[in-house]
């Protein structure tokens, strides 16, 4: 059965603050969603709901048409990853695997023992006396074994090494291949994962600012330098997302629904284009969201 997420004008208000707002978003199934977002955006709040730890104030969100709010049903094919505080965990790693598959119909022992080896987890360790990177790999293991149909890592990577990063993203390519589903991943790190995403959903200030697929948007965009004159009659009718000078050189990142043609045309008269990188999207994007709102 193929499963799909539905978000319709959701919005949260937390004492009187207005934390998510309107927001419209659709989750289709055997795709990898990069969630970004700056600080405070509203990432873990509206991943929060998804997750049904709250109740949205207005709107629904729903699974597969049902509600998922209160709803065992819906609430079992979703695993919500994120950095758990194990202070007071005194179980140890290995019983709390044990107990997982009454709780998670879909979960993998064997496969969560391979991930155990992987990370090198210690199973014989309470899991409040793991490192913070331990942490991290134990609940990326729950995670990833569950094989929830909507499977959801909110910066549950943060305290991992660089190379248990690595394996963790091999592991959910290799996932999607052999067991896909609806993977979201929350994060600040946006170069080193964006290889992963399929699809790109942006929030800021709580509001939508963009959901496409990957390749879609960075085909939008292209990174034009050269003779700043030259630069400025070329994309003098385009969305410029950023400019740096130096000198009489210009280098303008455009984001346009011509951005083939445009890079077409100035090559053509000599100017240099690139491809940015989603990073640069998203630094931009963000900033010129807040620089409208402090004009205002
Ligand atoms: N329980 C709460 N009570 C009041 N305000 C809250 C609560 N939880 C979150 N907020 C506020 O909601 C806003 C969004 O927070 P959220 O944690 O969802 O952002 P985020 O995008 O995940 O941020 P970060 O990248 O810093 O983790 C922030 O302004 C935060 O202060």
């Amino acid at each position: 059965m193929s499963n799909h997420v539905q978000f319709n004008d959701v919005s949260l208000t937390i004492k009187g603050d207005s934390i998510l707002k309107n927001i419209d978003l659709n989750l289709e199934d055997s795709k990898i969603y990069g969630l970004l977002g700056r600080n405070g955006a509203g990432k873990t709040s509206l991943l929060s709901l998804l997750a049904a730890f709250r109740p949205v104030t207005s709107g629904q969100i729903e699974l597969n048409e049902e509600t998922i709010f209160e709803n065992p049903n819906a609430m079992q094919q979703i695993c919500f990853s994120y950095d758990k505080d194990y202070s007071d965990e005194t179980e140890k790693v290995e019983s709390l695997l044990k107990d997982l598959p009454f709780f998670r119909p879909n979960f993998d022992y064997d496969y969560a023992m391979e991930l155990v080896n992987r990370f090198n987890l210690p199973l014989k360790k309470p899991l409040q006396k793991l490192s913070t990177g331990m942490q991290s790999a134990f609940n990326v293991t729950v995670g990833l074994a569950s094989r929830c149909p909507i499977t959801i890592f909110d910066e549950s990577y943060l305290g991992m090494d660089a190379p248990t990063r690595d394996l963790f993203y091999r592991e959910i390519l290799n996932e999607q291949t052999e067991h896909p589903r609806i993977f979201i991943l929350s994060t600040h790190l946006v170069s080193e994962m964006d290889h992963l995403f399929d699809e790109v959903v942006m929030i800021q200030n709580g509001e939508m600012l963009l959901a496409d697929d990957y390749e879609s948007l960075m085909s939008r965009a292209v990174q034009i330098t050269g003779a700043t004159d030259e630069v400025d009659d070329l994309t003098a009718n385009d969305q410029v997302l950023n400019e740096e000078k130096l000198g009489r050189t210009k280098s303008a990142l455009i984001l346009t629904e011509q951005a083939e043609s445009l890079g077409q045309k100035a090559r053509e008269i000599g100017l240099e284009t690139q491809q940015p990188a989603l990073q640069d999207l998203f630094i931009h994007l963000t900033k010129e969201v807040d620089s409208h709102a402090n004009n205002r």
